[in-house]
């Protein structure tokens, strides 16, 4: 399906001004200087807080919402693909690509906006966001392994001999309590913002625009980003209480993000399908943790600093020093046992302890509600951006579910497993008149490369 421009001269009127005929709109918001700045930059690229600022540029080699500087708001749906038509599939992906290039820079879902199309048709945009900025609006998309091969090993859409090797099916771990409802899918889209509306506004209209093509099969709303992935962030809390994301992979580390993040060519090269698409993407791994929280809580200040193997107050390692302190896991106490502990969380995550293998985090606090025994259905959503989940991921969960002593107050309740190709080019979007994204069938979209 192509939506078609609107009219010469028609209302195309947008969520905010349009500026200077690009993708701009950011100025609008208030911090013009360092808006028109960041327009110039790439999606993927190290930048500072957006708190101020407001927009992240869509375009670039990688995707946006990665090694941006983690929001403190998260809106992530998974999606079920109900065509089967690849042309559909395609159609869908271009519908996907343009909206979200217009609301991450604060405009509106569609050319005409919430209040100004056509009186007999549906608005274009829901209009919730309609006087709000674009709060640092990012969405990331991913594809399941389910959307290359069905569970019976159907070819769904012609992808199955691009379907790369490391999008595995996750294995079964020790403690695993999954719930299909809250698990897989075919296609992901993470929506982070500073603002919760902004970020729900975002999947509500794409998934209006998934209409016919796919339906969301889960979703997760995070508040409170528990990981920094930006030296210029603060490093916030989960809800244990303790400071989280310390040690996490940043954007001004780009060498360690080739290493640990980025798809290289090299992974392509030996792969046995053709996953060539997937070069400067990475992985999503996703896990809906509950924490017992209220058991935590009546468990002492030394069980839990010893569980994590960090004191609660500063997030310094047990071992001594500050937080950005490393861990020494040599040193011992008077009765010449670790001073971070062996089932401490911290050592077992650590890269000594795992081939020297980094991840970067982006995970958020949840808080679902409660069980019928009036406990919070609480917890950490996980999400981790790796190169390779099977050296990445599969091995430490394996360790951490088996040895760490945080395991007793953690139940992994959701799962799924995302390869994210890499950005839109910068300069490729087709705009229209007003100098705004549009979809046409001949529009730029996220994961071309693999449909080509
Ligand atoms: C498989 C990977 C990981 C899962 C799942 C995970 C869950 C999880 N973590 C915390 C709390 C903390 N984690 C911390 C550090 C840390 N965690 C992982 C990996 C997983 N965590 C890594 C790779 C690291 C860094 C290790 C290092 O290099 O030192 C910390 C310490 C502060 C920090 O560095 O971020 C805390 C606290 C919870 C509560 C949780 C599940 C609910
Ligand atoms: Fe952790």
């Amino acid at each position: 399906m192509t939506e078609q421009p609107p009219a010469p001269g028609s209302r195309g009127v947008t969520r905010r001004a349009v500026l200077g005929g690009g993708l701009l709109g950011a100025a609008a918001v208030g911090a013009a200087g360092f808006a028109a700045g960041r327009a110039a930059a790439s999606a993927g690229e190290p930048a500072p807080d957006t708190r101020a600022a407001g927009t992240y540029p869509f375009t670039g080699r990688h995707q946006a919402g990665i090694v941006t500087p983690a929001q403190d708001r998260l809106y992530l749906a998974s999606f079920d693909v109900t065509t089967d038509d690849r042309e559909d599939l395609v159609a869908l992906l271009q519908r996907w690509t343009t909206i979200a290039a217009r609301l991450t820079q604060g405009l509106s879902a569609g050319p005409y906006g919430a209040a100004s199309g056509p009186y007999d048709a549906p608005p274009d945009d829901t209009g919730e966001a309609a006087d709000l900025p674009a709060a640092g609006l990012t969405v990331t998309f991913g594809f399941g392994r389910s959307l290359f091969v069905a569970a019976d090993g159907t070819d769904r859409f012609g992808l199955a001999d691009r379907l790369p090797d490391a999008l595995v099916e996750l294995p079964h771990f020790p403690a695993d309590a999954l719930d299909p409802a809250r698990s897989d899918g075919d296609l992901v889209v993470q929506a982070c913002a500073d603002d919760p509306q902004v970020a729900v506004h975002a999947i509500r209209n794409l998934s209006r625009a998934a209409f016919g093509a796919a339906t969301i099969r889960w979703t997760q709303l995070g508040y409170g980003r528990t990981s920094s992935t930006s030296t210029a962030q603060t490093t916030p809390r989960n809800l244990f209480g303790f400071k989280d994301g310390t040690a996490n992979l940043k954007a001004e580390e780009p060498d360690e993000l080739e290493r640990h993040v980025w798809v290289g060519e090299d992974a392509a090269a030996h792969d046995s399908r053709d996953s060539s698409w997937l070069v400067g993407g990475t992985y999503l791994v996703a896990r809906r943790i509950r924490m017992q929280i209220e058991t935590w809580d009546r468990t002492s200040l030394r069980e839990q600093e010893a569980l994590v193997g960090r004191t609660k107050g500063e997030g310094a390692p047990l071992s001594g020093g500050e937080e950005l302190t490393e861990p020494d896991f040599e040193v011992t106490g008077r009765e010449g046992t670790p001073l971070v502990a062996l089932n401490s969380h911290v050592r077992l995550a650590h890269p000594t302890h795992n081939d020297g293998v980094r991840m970067l985090r982006r995970g958020y606090n949840f808080t679902d509600g409660n069980d019928s025994l009036g406990r919070l259905d609480a917890g950490l959503f996980f999400i981790a951006f790796v190169r390779d989940p099977r050296t990445h991921y599969v091995p430490m969960q394996t360790t951490l579910s088996r040895d760490d002593g945080l395991m007793e107050y953690l139940q992994h309740t959701g799962s799924g497993l995302f390869a994210v190709p890499p950005g839109v080019p910068d300069g490729s979007l087709v705009t229209g008149s007003d100098g705004t994204p549009i979809t046409t069938s001949h529009s730029p979209f996220v994961g071309q490369a693999l449909f080509a």
